[in-house]
């Protein structure tokens, strides 16, 4: 298995370019399934998560074609994965358990085959093991809009009696991907849908553009209260998938927790407010110029800070590992208070290992800030902790070595070359 190993010590200084969202290309892969042509995605990170979701594509039978290297992001030319899916051949409506088990987003085929081929079982998803993540608001909106759906042995079955029509709907808590499969239905319902409570994060923004490309009538998606005018049918299209703003903020973090200067390039800051708020005080100076964000802690030791994870556009909870290893190595105490998932806090046993001071209390964690970590051997236990232990390794004194990195796959692009190109010792051994 392999791990990572991180020799703490250095400042992050230099440039690095973000990938595209994970949080918006898995749901625009899925939404391909609507389509009655082919969709070009551009900007496609090269993940775990994505690799899996091709394939269940290619399980169900759609054609994927994976350029290398060629993609264009806002007019400019860059290196990039395109991948064009081309839906016309799908047969099958069933997403297996062992291509769904190990990622969440897997559930957000549900939504597509039922409003395009009227019949869709979809194993219950994995996923990060941060709480029980059901999926009863998914469910809930596809039956208002007329699906009929049972859950029977570890499988969602979906189907419907002619089309899925438009109807209002308010979900009970807001949710993302429940958001997301909800909006990807009602795209070929017939009549109107007005989706209350909905999520306004960019990845449900992104989502909504690629499917307006494509030919679907979605308005006011990014508020509350997202409006969609069902059509006959979807044509293919392109799309540029969104910089993915918690790979951003988390190497602003590792650039504040280092005391160094970093540019991010190809992000976006108009999805970052929440935290660049936090990092500023933190202590950072920040400076945004078009798609660049530069943050320079000119050599400081960063403030601990307070924080409360709320859905979008408050503080996201998949920064909130991140800032609790920035807490860890500040000046002074930080509150952090996690209200999305209720089990969110697995990497604090491991950043007590390196030597933090945290104390826990339900969904409250308190982290006085220590003069320094020292480096241990540590365990990744789902993808954002991944990252804190990284960040934390990167200031520990020795090296800290971290196991499970699986994680960490998922959901970040070549992390290890992107630190190391901004002067981390960093590297993979096996
Ligand atoms: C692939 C993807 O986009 N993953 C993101 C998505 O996950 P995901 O979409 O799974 O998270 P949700 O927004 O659905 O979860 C938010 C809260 O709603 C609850 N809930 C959710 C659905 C449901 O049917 N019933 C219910 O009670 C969950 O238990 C949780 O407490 O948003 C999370 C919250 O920003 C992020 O951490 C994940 O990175
Ligand atoms: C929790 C996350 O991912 P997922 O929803 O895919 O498990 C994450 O990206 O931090």
């Amino acid at each position: 298995m392999q791990k990572i190993v991180v020799e703490g010590g250095q400042t992050l200084n230099g440039e690095v370019q973000i990938s595209g969202a994970k949080n918006a290309v898995l749901p625009i892969l899925c939404a391909t399934l609507l389509a009655d042509g082919p969709v070009d995605i551009g900007n496609v990170p090269h993940l775990h998560d994505v690799v899996t979701t091709a394939k269940l594509l290619g399980e169900l039978g759609a054609g994927i074609t994976i350029d290398e290297g060629t993609t264009l992001f806002d007019g400019k030319p860059g290196k990039g994965r395109s991948i064009t899916v081309d839906p016309t051949t799908v047969r099958s409506h069933v997403a297996p358990y062992e291509l769904v088990k190990t990622m969440r987003a897997s559930v957000l085929v549900l939504g597509p085959l039922l409003a395009k081929y009227g019949e869709a079982e979809v194993s219950l998803p994995g996923g990060c093991a941060i709480g029980s993540r059901p999926v009863d608001q998914h469910i809930k909106g596809l039956q208002a809009l007329g699906a009929e759906i049972s859950v029977d042995h570890g499988f969602i079955k979906a189907h419907r009696k002619g089309r899925l029509k438009g109807a209002r709907f308010v979900f009970d808590v807001v949710s993302v991907t429940g958001t997301e499969n909800v909006l990807m239905a009602a795209v070929l319902a017939e009549g109107t849908s007005v989706l209350e409570n909905a999520a306004m994060e960019p990845e449900v923004v992104d989502l909504a553009d690629c499917l307006n490309a494509m030919g679907a009538q979605i308005e006011q998606a990014g508020s509350g209260r997202i409006v969609v005018h069902g059509v006959d049918r979807l044509h293919g299209g392109t799309h540029q998938v969104l910089p993915d703003r918690i790979e951003t903020g988390t190497f602003l973090v590792a650039a504040a927790m280092t005391g160094g200067r970093v540019t991010t390039r190809r992000s976006r800051a108009d999805t970052l407010d929440a935290v660049i708020d936090k990092l500023r005080q933190a202590g950072a100076e920040i400076t945004v110029e078009e798609d660049r964000i530069t943050l320079d802690m000119h050599g400081q030791r960063p403030r601990a800070v307070d924080l409360v994870t709320a859905p979008y556009p408050a503080f996201p909870t998949d920064m909130q590992a991140q800032f609790m290893a920035l807490n860890c190595i500040a000046q002074g105490a930080g509150v952090i208070n996690e209200t999305i998932f209720e089990n969110r806090f697995m990497h604090v046993n491991e950043l007590l290992r390196l030597g933090a001071d945290i104390r826990v209390d339900g969904h409250t964690a308190v982290i006085r800030g220590v003069e320094g970590l020292s480096g241990a051997p540590v365990m990744a236990t789902d993808l954002r902790a991944s990252a804190s232990l990284i960040l934390a390794g990167l200031v520990a004194d020795g090296e800290t070595t971290i196991d499970r990195i699986y994680h960490l796959d998922r959901g970040y692009e070549n992390i290890e070359e992107k630190l190391s190109g901004l002067g981390a010792k960093i590297r993979r051994i096996s």
